[in-house]
């Protein structure tokens, strides 16, 4: 069944899930300030700035009103950055005029409060507006999605039936969409993999190879994996798209915001300049402050994310970062994994 559905945020991945939106026929509202943007969407049907050179279906209306965008709407999707999730929701409280059931498509933390994106939602939006939240997360970037190039991705919420739901509204022949019931798992997953694409664009910057490339990958996953089964993650979505998947595409696509803004960096760019030289959202560095606290706060080591905190904020040479890292007290390979599977020690090590 055809439905009207509001995309909030006309960037790179707001555009394309708009785009699977409507190719499965649904009436999609792409609501974003900005009016040029507005106009050439609707006017040319392209999004030139985030996606050059894609054709957007004709039934994307885009609107920089949000009341129009929410008329009888019973499903929104936010698609801003993790920054920007607060001051949208609240706008959204005030323009909805049913129940909505919120899909949020991004990927971060917020540093002091901790929260994970599906908590800052359910803080902003009363349970009289807010029917469902449900997070879709997993190795996707719009440039390929837009291309309908296939693409794997999953969702999850503390309701089997809305995620259900939204399986449903997005899945098509090049978009695949699993259910997870982990939401923890998925959305800290999703955030994490954005300080070890950083990391491994450091490293590429750098001029080292694969080897450095795969430890950054298979280690970035234990300490994510470490800190995410401590914030009550089930240790299994680790191993899925959520998890290895999206540090797979972060870490060697040259699409990723994340890996490019490292690789910068490596090449000796400072901060500043290089998220000025992006023009998109980074969101790993947001993200490494606020890991950077939850290591502290859930007493785990982190050391690629310590490390990556102080390239980006102590401006630590990355070269010197490197080897700190390496030359860490030795250690067992498997310890944590045993650690995270809640497995006795003695009978595995
Ligand atoms: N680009 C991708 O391939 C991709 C894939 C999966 C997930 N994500 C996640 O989706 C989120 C958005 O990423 P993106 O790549 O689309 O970013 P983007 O920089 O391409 O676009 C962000 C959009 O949000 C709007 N925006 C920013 N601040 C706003 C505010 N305060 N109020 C209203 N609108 C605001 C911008 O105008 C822009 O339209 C991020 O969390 C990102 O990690 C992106
Ligand atoms: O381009 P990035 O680094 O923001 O990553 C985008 C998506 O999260 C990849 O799944």
């Amino acid at each position: 069944m055809t439905e009207k559905i509001a995309v909030l945020g006309a960037g790179s991945w707001g555009t394309a899930l708009a785009l699977v939106l409507a190719d499965n026929r649904h009436d999609v509202f792409l609501w974003t300030e900005n009016e040029e943007r507005v106009n050439e969407i609707n006017m040319t049907h392209m999004n030139s700035r985030y996606l050059p050179n894609i054709k957007l279906p004709e039934n994307i209306t885009s609107t920089t009103s949000l009341e129009e965008a929410l008329v009888d709407v019973g499903v929104v999707v936010l698609a801003v950055p993790t920054k920007a999730i607060r001051e949208v929701a609240a706008e959204v409280v005030k323009a909805a005029t049913t129940p909505v059931t919120i899909v949020h498509v991004s990927k971060g933390i917020e540093p002091d409060s901790l929260l994970r994106i599906s908590e800052m939602i359910e803080q902003e939006i009363p349970a009289n507006v807010l029917r469902d939240v449900v997070v879709l997360s997993g190795p996707s970037h719009a440039e390929e999605v837009s291309l309908r190039h296939p693409t794997t991705v999953t969702v999850s919420s503390k309701s089997s039936e809305a995620a259900g739901k939204i399986q449903d509204l997005f899945m098509n022949q090049h978009f695949r969409v699993y259910t997870n019931p982990d939401i923890i798992g998925v959305e800290i997953g999703g955030a994490l993999k954005n300080i070890i694409a950083l990391a491994a664009g450091i490293s590429d910057g750098i001029g080292y190879g694969d080897n450095a490339k795969a430890a950054l990958i298979t280690r970035g996953l234990a300490e994510i994996a470490r800190l995410g089964t401590k914030m009550g993650a089930n240790p299994l979505t680790f191993s899925g798209l959520a998890g290895i998947g999206d540090l797979i595409v972060t870490c060697t696509s040259v699409h990723s915001r994340n890996w490019r803004a490292g690789n910068m960096l490596g090449k000796g760019q400072n901060l500043a300049e290089v998220l000025e030289n992006m023009g998109m959202v980074v969101e790993g560095v947001r993200t490494t402050k606020a890991a950077h606290q939850l290591s502290a706060k859930y007493d785990v080591q982190m050391p690629i994310t310590n490390a990556l905190y102080n390239i980006l904020f102590k401006q630590q040479d990355p070269k010197k970062a490197v080897d700190e890292l390496m030359a860490r007290v030795k250690k067992h390979e498997l310890e944590d994994l045993i650690n995270v599977l809640g497995a006795k020690q003695d009978e595995l090590l």
